[in-house]
């Protein structure tokens, strides 16, 4: 136990301390809301041979884990572990995960351990450069297989990456469209788990396995081979260019000065250099794992820029070269103004706010943040609707499935916290300041297409004409106009243009907008068509990046709604009146959405996806229903369903979906009795929940299940009108964030 050093200790209150074979774990709790001593914890990997040769993954590997004891005991050990997956180059993204076979909600997917991890008050978990500078400080605490993660990280940070991004979209909707193809099982699971009679499949878990010796360094292994197979597609790329560029300037009869295109034989340079910035990185580690306990700090972590080999990430650079070796002692000016360990940080780092109150009440500990780096975890990927999810327990990260996953499919997690329940120009701005990169995700692109941007069904909708007859009306009205295109034979410019003669008729009117609407990308000739004949802009039939519709609720939210609800709730005088008002425009809003999906057609999926964009207003119309019970009781429990159904597609495996999930079966008891249907299919969505975030492990101990929900039915109704008034601060920290 020698090599094993508390990296940073800090804190004054030591809540528990344990150690098992490879790590030592140091959880300290600090007083709540004080950052300066929120701290810290480092687990330190115990030192191995690097030379291992390593198996990775056997591909239908099966994680059991005793869940008692990980939920209720604070001495579990937690074990590194993989599970049924692989790391793989995903086309535009990097690196990434993906099922080595189909999986089933809740199954686990991998444990991870941390590099580094630190701890603050709950709700505030520390910040990236926290993080940095106790990466920065305690460098020379790692063993040298961290070492080489970071410097891996580092080094994945350069690679560029083509951005295949019509590959990835491709990747993306085919495994959307399995996914959708797969909800079955979902139901299959929630049926197996109402039976509370132990599952066959649980009941006859083998034992715990030991931990796998060699993961991390596996992993290592083949992330480098599968980093070397990117950096050589991005080198011959980059030499394709080059070549390019070679012609273009003997085409041009240009003399290329060295100063401006190349070296001092007049060969031009490349723009970027990954490969180099590679074998920097690469030759640097394993010097480095050859130089265990080192005080030197290797130059592509510590170094500042010298501008050669940058590449912008989140808005920072990533830098390799660096000529002067800086020690321990002088390097730390890099963390401050930027440099390669805050990138790494910024790109890899993960945190959680800590508000999974079931499980510290469970453990009897305090509720803490956290933030860090976990291998594993820091190599995947973002999806506004993910299939996964991370939790931290005691320090370790496990992955679990959200939903069920075929076999091939990538898994993702939501970068975007609260965030993911914003629409598609917020949640793509976020990404894109915070790590660089376009979402083209299922729901992005789903929303990003389907939506033109200036005119909805609902601004026609008549006085006591219900959405449905107007699409239906619509629907008639796109056919007939189909039809008159095919018929005339002439790609319906004749077959507009010859109705354009009665072009103040209501009906062309409405007859050009279904067809522009049934195109969906419309332009070209019918949108010229829809100019020259109504003035240019009144009817749109490009996609434009922005929802109009969702974009505008969200800002109303913000901007009024959420104050106009605590007006409401609060009003000395005639509340029940400014409550109904309130609750009558909330519902106009949420109609217009649900108007908009079913006149775009968009399947079940695509609808949820649309309201998850818009979560902000369905949980305010649930809590203000709730709150004044101005609401049916049916529309009460619908409400609570729509947003149980939003957030299982959108974050599952959340804290959130399990919420919201209870939260519904409980309200389905009360209004229609515990033994209805209704009540019983709540109740199974709300297991359903429990296992996409505590896993399926919970099938072998009903008893566990069942404590779980009771406490967190306890947290919600303890708290009364308080935790309920909670949402409208929610629903301002969502707006803020
Ligand atoms: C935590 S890392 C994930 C591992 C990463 N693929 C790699 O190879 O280093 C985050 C980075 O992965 C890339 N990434 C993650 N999700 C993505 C997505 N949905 N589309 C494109 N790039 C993505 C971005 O470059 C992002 O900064």
């Amino acid at each position: 136990m020698g090599h094993l050093q508390p990296l940073i200790q800090r804190c004054n209150l030591t809540k528990h301390c344990y150690h098992h074979r490879n790590r030592k774990h140091l959880h300290c709790s600090s007083p709540l809301g004080s950052p300066a001593r929120q701290k810290v914890v480092i687990s330190v990997a115990a030192s191995r041979s690097s030379t291992s040769s390593v198996a990775i993954c056997p591909s239908a590997t099966r994680i059991t884990l005793p869940v008692t004891s990980l939920y209720t005991s604070q001495a579990y050990t937690h074990r590194r572990a993989l599970g049924p997956v692989q790391l793989e180059v995903v086309p535009g993204k990097g690196l990434g995960w993906r099922a080595t076979r189909d999986i089933a909600t809740g199954e686990l997917l991998f444990v991870s351990l941390p590099v580094a991890a630190l701890y603050g008050a709950p709700g505030q978990p520390p910040g990236n450069e926290e993080l940095t500078e106790a990466l920065r400080q305690s460098w020379t605490h790692l063993v040298p297989l961290e070492r080489r993660w970071l410097l891996l990280l580092a080094d994945c940070c350069t690679a560029s990456c083509a951005p295949a991004v019509a590959a990835a979209a491709a990747t993306t909707i085919a495994t959307a469209a399995g996914t959708a193809a797969s909800g079955q099982s979902v139901v299959a699971a929630a049926v197996e788990m109402s039976g509370v009679a132990v599952a066959p499949e649980a009941a006859s878990s083998p034992p715990p396995q030991p931990p796998p010796v060699d993961v991390l360094e596996g992993l290592l292994l083949r992330a480098r081979a599968l980093l070397a197979e990117v950096q050589e597609a991005e080198l011959d790329q980059v030499q394709q260019q080059q070549q390019q560029q070679q012609q273009l300037q003997l085409e041009q009869q240009q003399q290329p000065t060295v100063a401006e295109a190349g070296d001092a034989n007049g060969t031009p340079r490349p723009s970027v250099t990954p490969c180099a910035l590679t074998a920097y990185a690469i030759t640097d580690a394993n010097s480095l794992a050859a130089t265990s306990g080192a005080q030197i700090l290797p130059p592509v972590l510590f170094g500042t820029s010298t501008g050669l080999g940058t590449s912008n990430i989140g808005g920072s650079s990533i830098t390799s070269s660096s000529s002067s070796t800086i020690t321990s002692s002088s390097s730390s000016s890099s963390s401050g103004g930027g440099g390669v360990l805050a990138d790494l940080v910024q790109r890899y780092s993960y945190s959680e706010g800590g508000d999974d109150l079931v499980l510290t009440e469970l453990q009897d500990v305090s509720p803490v943040s956290c933030a860090g780096l976990w291998p594993e975890a820091a190599l995947l990927n973002h999806s506004c609707c993910p299939n996964a999810s991370l939790l931290v327990i005691g320090g370790a990260a496990y992955l679990r499935a959200g939903r069920p996953v075929l076999e091939g499919e990538e898994l993702t997690v939501s970068y975007l916290g609260l965030g993911v329940f914003k629409d598609v120009a917020e949640r793509r701005s976020r990404l894109r300041a915070s790590h660089g990169f376009q979402c083209t995700c299922p729901r992005c692109l789903m929303e990003h297409e389907h939506f033109p941007t200036c005119r909805y069904p609902y601004q026609e909708q008549r006085p006591g004409q219900h959405h449905h007859q107007l699409y239906l009306q619509r629907q008639t009205q796109a056919e007939r106009w189909k039809d008159r295109q095919e018929s005339s034979g002439n790609g319906g410019r004749d077959g507009v243009s010859s109705s354009s003669s009665s072009s103040s008729s209501a009906v062309l009117d409405d007859e050009l907008l279904a067809a522009a609407l049934m195109g969906r990308r419309g332009g070209g000739p019918l949108q010229a068509l829809l100019n020259a004949v109504f003035g240019s802009g009144r009817f749109l039939t490009s996609v434009a990046a922005d929802h109009a519709l969702l974009r505008r609720i969200n800002r109303e939210l913000v901007s009024d709604l959420e104050a106009a609800a605590h007006a409401a709730l609060t009003a000395p005088s005639r509340p029940r009146q400014r409550q109904a008002a309130l609750l009558g425009r909330l519902e106009g809003l949420l109609e217009q959405v649900e108007t908009s999906c079913a006149f775009l057609e968009l399947p079940p999926r695509g609808r949820l996806m649309s309201l998850a964009s818009v979560y902000g207003l369905v949980r305010l119309t649930s809590e203000l229903a709730e709150l004044s019970q101005q609401a049916t009781p049916e529309r009460r429990l619908q409400l609570l369903q729509l947003a149980t159904e939003i957030v299982e597609d959108v974050a599952p495996g959340s804290d959130g979906h399990v919420t919201a999930a209870v939260k519904a079966a409980g309200v389905a008891r009360r209004v229609y009795g515990a033994d209805s249907p209704t009540a019983r299919k709540a109740e199974l969505t709300a297991s359903r929940a429990h296992l996409a975030r505590y896993g399926r492990e919970l099938l072998s101990d009903p008893g566990l299940l069942r404590r779980l929900a009771s406490i967190r039915r306890r947290l919600m109704t303890g708290s009364g009108l308080a935790a309920s008034m909670g949402v409208l601060a929610w629903m301002q920290q969502v707006g803020s964030e």
